[in-house]
Parts: C-alpha cells; structure tokens; sequence
C-alpha cells in the first residue's frame, strides 16, 4: 500500500498525515519516518525541524543564516543527519512508514534522501506528502478544503485495511 497526500501549501496536507499516525498509534501500531514543521519567529519562517515520529526526536533540518551546504536561502544543519539516522534505525521494526515531505529540500540532504530511499524500496505500507512536484506510482489525494475531511478518514481506512486492523 503506498498513499502520498499532495496539494497547495497550507492546505491541511500534514495535518492529515499526523492525525493517520497518532489514530494508527492508538491502536498500538508502529511508526517509523518523519514530519519537517516550518519554524516561525514573530510571524517570519526561520527555518525547518526533522522530527523523528517514532520517538519524537527532533533536529533543525535547515535554518536561514550561513553555513553549506543550502537549499535555497537555508543553510542544512549536521543534526537533521543525527535525526535521519535514527529514523533509518526504526524502519526495520515499523508496521507502517509515514513520511512528511517527500519534497526538493528533503531530496538535497543526503541522509534525509537515504530514509526516503529506503521508505520507497520498502514493500511495507507508506503514506507520504509529496510535493506538487514530485511524481510517485502509488494511490495520491490531492487535497483541498473541501475534501480534506474526507481524505483523512480514507486513507485512515486504508492503512488500517493494508495493516489488517479492524475499523
Ligand atoms: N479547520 C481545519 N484547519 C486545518 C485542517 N487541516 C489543516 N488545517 C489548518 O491549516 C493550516 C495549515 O495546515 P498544514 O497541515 O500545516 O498544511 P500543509 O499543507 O501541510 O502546509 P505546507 O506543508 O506548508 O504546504 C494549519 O493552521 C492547520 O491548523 C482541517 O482539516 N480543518
């Protein structure tokens, strides 16, 4: 089973994901991947986290100001690396993997491109937000306002199905 949720930015894409991963770790499964928040300092975007969604663990990803390498105006920090490799570490046990995003950024920091990667060969189920711009095989929601409700309780279903738990 492979979901990946894409759409405008701001449009509830993680939001969706999040709530598939914590109704899924009600039900006591195991997740493994990882989700990037943007950062904001009085109202301005900082910079991005890395947090681990099986432990919580959290780095910065990439932060404006200097340092190499950079993707676009961030400079990528040594512990988003820290970060990956403890999600790498989880893929083994986990049940389901959930990625957020598999975006262009994502894809430049090579450790974080190692756990998608490894996410992508995997035969086990994964629901990832994908970029506008990035094109998988799988099943994808496009979401809006309008359906992001309902997207939320299908791919629920559909995780659920794939990891054959009751509804
Ligand atoms: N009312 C309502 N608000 C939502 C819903 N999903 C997301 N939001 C709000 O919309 C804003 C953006 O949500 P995100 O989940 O960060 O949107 P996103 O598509 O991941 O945003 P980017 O990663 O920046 O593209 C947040 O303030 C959320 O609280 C929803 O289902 N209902």
């Amino acid at each position: 089973m492979r979901v990946f949720i894409t759409g405008r930015p701001g449009v509830g894409k993680t939001t969706t994901l999040k709530y598939v991963v914590e109704e899924v770790k009600k039900r006591g499964v195991s997740v493994a991947g990882f989700y990037c928040p943007e950062v904001r300092e009085r109202g301005v975007r900082v910079g991005f986290k890395i947090v681990d969604f099986s432990t919580g663990k959290e780095g910065w990803l990439a932060k404006v100001g200097p340092g190499e390498p950079r993707v676009g105006k961030y400079a990528v920090q040594k512990e988003a690396g820290e970060v990956a490799r403890l999600v790498l570490s989880s893929l083994p046990t986990a049940q389901l993997i959930a990625i957020d995003e598999i975006g262009p950024m994502e894809l430049s920091i090579g450790a974080v491109k190692e756990v998608i990667d490894a996410a992508l060969k995997s035969e086990k189920p994964l629901v990832a937000v994908i970029h506008r711009q990035v094109k998988l095989e799988g099943k994808i929601y496009v979401l809006d306002v309008n359906n992001r409700e309902q997207v939320k309780k299908e791919v629920l279903k559909e995780v659920m199905e794939a990891l054959g738990l009751q509804g």
